[in-house]
């Protein structure tokens, strides 16, 4: 049953609150939860990364959202109204994981294709079409055939297609699966100029490095519920460490260094310090006073990926531990 039980909050372009999903198994079956509670909520012009294991709840929420999906309890809302209407999908954009296009089409058939299935004008499709080839780097190959396309000329035209009708949302599915690092690249780009142009954009993906790259806002599930949920920052501690890149010295550096700082190690390129980032002047000092020239000094973050394995392994233990206690009680 999908209840709407409170309002839209104003001025948001995704809203989901107290989300739950549950697969039915047969007509009497209990079935299985596949989203368990979860609220969240994107803003306008940003890029959101939702992330999460396999079996996470990840396509289900996609599908909840685009009403490809029924069942569903708690609430899901797109620029305010209820997710599935007809009128709020008319402003969304989508391209499905492992997308397959028709491969006798040239890629500017494509997009006369699905401009047409949306409804557009020929003569609006005559201009829009060069210059959304242009804005995903494919005007080259446009007038050859899908089957020739590399697997990166196929997700560009692939995007192209889901933006035709020049949506304010768009939802990637793993938008770069299967791509080598140069097409990569030029994928994160289009998504930037597309966010520059306030063109919200919603990425399901398990290339972390990449979410960490692209997003503003990141939301962690794990079996149909949120770990964690923030900006990059928040997701990405400091941890205690902060790297010194040095010009010349890197023989007496560490020497230098070591009675100031709680640890300290050299590297190719300079030292690593164990230290609180308030003492990073006086280290400055130190290795300044002694005629040693630093490139650059950074504090180092746990990356995205490590943080989303030890939140995903925790949860994991703590999951295993309770149902071993539930099992010996
Ligand atoms: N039609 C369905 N019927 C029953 N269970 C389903 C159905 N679709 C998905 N599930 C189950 O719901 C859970 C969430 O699946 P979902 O596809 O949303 O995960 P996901 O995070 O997208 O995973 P992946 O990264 O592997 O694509 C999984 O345990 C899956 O087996």
């Amino acid at each position: 049953m999908t209840t709407t039980t409170t309002a839209p909050t104003p001025d948001l372009v995704l809203e989901v609150k107290n989300l739950r999903m549950r697969y039915r198994k047969g007509l009497f079956g209990k079935g299985f939860e596949a989203l368990r509670g979860v609220s969240l909520a994107v803003e306008p012009g940003s890029v959101f990364g939702l992330l999460g294991p396999n079996g996470a709840g990840k396509t289900t929420m996609i599908k909840i959202l685009l009403g490809l999906a029924g069942g569903w309890t708690g609430d899901a809302f797109l620029f305010g109204e209820r997710a599935g209407r007809a009128s709020s999908r008319t402003r969304v954009g989508y391209l499905p994981e492992a997308h397959r296009l028709p491969q006798y089409l040239t890629g500017r058939q494509v997009m006369q294709l699905f401009g047409g299935l949306c409804g557009r004008s020929p003569s609006w499709l005559k201009e829009r079409i060069p210059a959304l080839l242009d804005a995903v780097d494919m005007t080259e190959g446009a007038d050859r055939k899908v089957r020739e396309y590399s697997k990166g000329m196929q997700q560009r035209i692939g995007l192209a297609q889901a933006l035709i009708h020049e949506p304010r949302l768009i939802f990637l599915d793993e938008p770069t699966d299967g791509v080598d690092p140069v097409g990569r690249a030029k994928i994160r780009e289009i998504i930037a100029r597309l966010r520059e142009r306030g063109v919200t954009i919603f990425i399901n993906s398990h290339l972390l490095m990449e979410i960490e790259q692209m997003c503003d806002r990141i939301v962690i599930i794990d079996r149909g519920q949120i770990l964690k949920q923030g900006t990059v920052d928040d997701l990405t501690p400091d941890t205690g460490l902060v790297r010194f890149e040095l010009e010349s010295g890197l023989d007496r550096a560490e020497a230098l260094v070591t009675p100031l700082v709680a640890g300290v190690e050299t590297t190719p390129d300079g030292l690593r310090c164990r230290m609180r980032t308030e003492e990073t002047d006086r280290v400055i000092d130190a290795l300044r006073g002694a005629g040693i020239s630093i490139r650059a000094v950074s504090p180092e973050r746990q990356s995205l990926e490590s943080s989303f394995i030890d939140l995903v392994v925790a949860e994991n233990r703590r999951t295993s531990g309770a149902a071993t206690q539930g099992g010996a009680a």
